[in-house]
C-alpha cells in the first residue's frame, strides 16, 4: 500500500513558483513591509530550505506558499495552479506539536484519509505502513501526551506526509528537539523523501541543518524579508551524519556561514 502511494506520488508533481510576492502587513495604522518582490522557482522533488536571521520573513513566506496569507503584491503557483487557500496539495509541518491531544497517534493521522472519504481498511493499511516505517506503530494507541517530542514530530510528518501532497512544508520543525533527537530526525526525514521524493521546503535557522537536507538553500536579507542568495548544494546523496565533518561540508559552512552573517548584523542593528 505504501509502495503504491510512493510509486504514485513519485510523479511530477510538486512544482513551486513565486513570482515577484510582496508581504505588507498593516495594523492600526502601522505598516509592516515583511516581504520584499520575492522569486522562486522549485522543481519538482526538489528539496530546498529557507535560510536567514530571524524576523527576515521565512515562516512569512512559507505561510504564504501554504496559502495561509495573502500577497500585497505577485503570486505563488503550484503545479501551475495559483495558491489562494490552504489544500491537501501541501502538507504542512509546524514546530510547535500540533497533533490533536485528544486523538491517538492512529487517529490523528488518518484524520485527512477519513475526511476524504478512504474506506477504512485501505486507510487502516496505509497508517499502519507508515507508523512501521517510523517506528510509531508500538505507539498507534497512544495520545500525544505520551508522546516524546521526537515521536510527536515523526507523527506529525507522517500525518502530512499521508496525505500525498505535493509538496511538504517544514517550519523549523526539529528546532524544539535535542541535538541527538534532531540528527535522528534529519536522516529519518531523508530516508523517506529519498523513497517519496515529495517537493520539500524547509525554514531553518540552522547552517548545519541546512547543507545536511537540501539541494538548494535559498538565503533570505532582512528589511524588508528578500532573497538574498541561492547556493546549491551538491554533496553526495544518501547523506550521513559522518558527511557533516568532511572538508566539502565544512567549506560551503563557511560560504553560507559568511554570506548569512551580514543579515544577521543588520537584523541585530534594527532590533
Ligand atoms: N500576521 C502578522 N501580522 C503582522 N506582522 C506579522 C505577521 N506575521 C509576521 N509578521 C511580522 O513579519 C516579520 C517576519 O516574521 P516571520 O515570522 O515570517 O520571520 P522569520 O524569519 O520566520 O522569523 P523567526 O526565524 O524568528 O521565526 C516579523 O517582523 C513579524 O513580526
Amino acid at each position: 500500500m505504501l509502495m503504491q502511494q510512493l510509486q504514485q506520488t513519485q510523479s511530477v508533481k510538486g512544482s513551486v513558483q513565486v513570482e515577484g510576492l510582496s508581504v505588507t502587513f498593516r495594523r492600526k495604522g502601522h505598516i509592516n513591509h515583511v516581504l520584499d518582490a520575492i522569486n522562486l522557482s522549485i522543481q519538482p522533488g526538489e528539496f530546498v530550505c529557507l535560510l536567514g536571521p530571524s524576523g527576515c520573513g521565512k515562516s512569512t513566506l512559507l505561510n504564504g506558499i501554504a496559502g495561509f496569507l495573502k500577497p500585497s503584491e505577485g503570486y505563488i503557483l503550484v503545479d501551475q495552479q495559483p495558491v489562494c487557500r490552504p489544500g491537501a496539495d501541501r502538507g504542512f509541518v509546524f514546530q510547535q506539536y500540533s497533533l490533536l491531544p485528544w486523538k491517538t497517534t492512529f487517529q490523528n493521522i488518518e484524520l485527512g484519509l477519513k475526511i476524504r472519504g478512504m474506506a477504512k481498511a485501505e486507510r487502516t493499511e496505509l497508517v499502519n505502513d507508515y507508523l512501521n516505517r517510523v517506528g510509531l506503530y508500538r505507539y498507534r494507541h497512544s495520545y500525544p501526551a505520551q508522546l516524546s517530542g521526537g515521536m510527536q514530530q515523526r507523527a506529525s510528518i507522517v500525518r502530512a506526509l499521508v496525505n500525498s501532497p505535493s509538496v511538504l512544508l517544514m517550519d523549523e520543525p526539529f528546532a524544539a528537539l535535542d541535538a541527538q533527537t534532531r540528527h535522528m530526525m534529519q536522516e529519518l526525514l531523508l530516508d523517506i523523501w529519498s523513497d517519496l521524493k515529495t517537493t520539500v521546503i524547509f525554514v531553518t535557522h540552522d547552517i548545519e541543518e541546512a547543507i545536511f537536507l537540501c539541494d538548494r538553500i535559498f538565503i533570505m536579507g532582512v528589511h524588508p524579508g528578500h532573497i538574498k542568495a541561492e547556493i546549491p548544494i551538491h554533496l553526495r546523496r544518501p547523506r550521513h551524519f559522518d558527511d557533516t565533518l568532511s572538508p566539502d561540508f565544512m567549506t560551503l559552512h563557511r560560504q553560507v556561514f559568511d554570506c548569512i552573517r551580514e543579515e544577521t548584523l543588520k537584523s541585530m542593528e534594527a532590533a
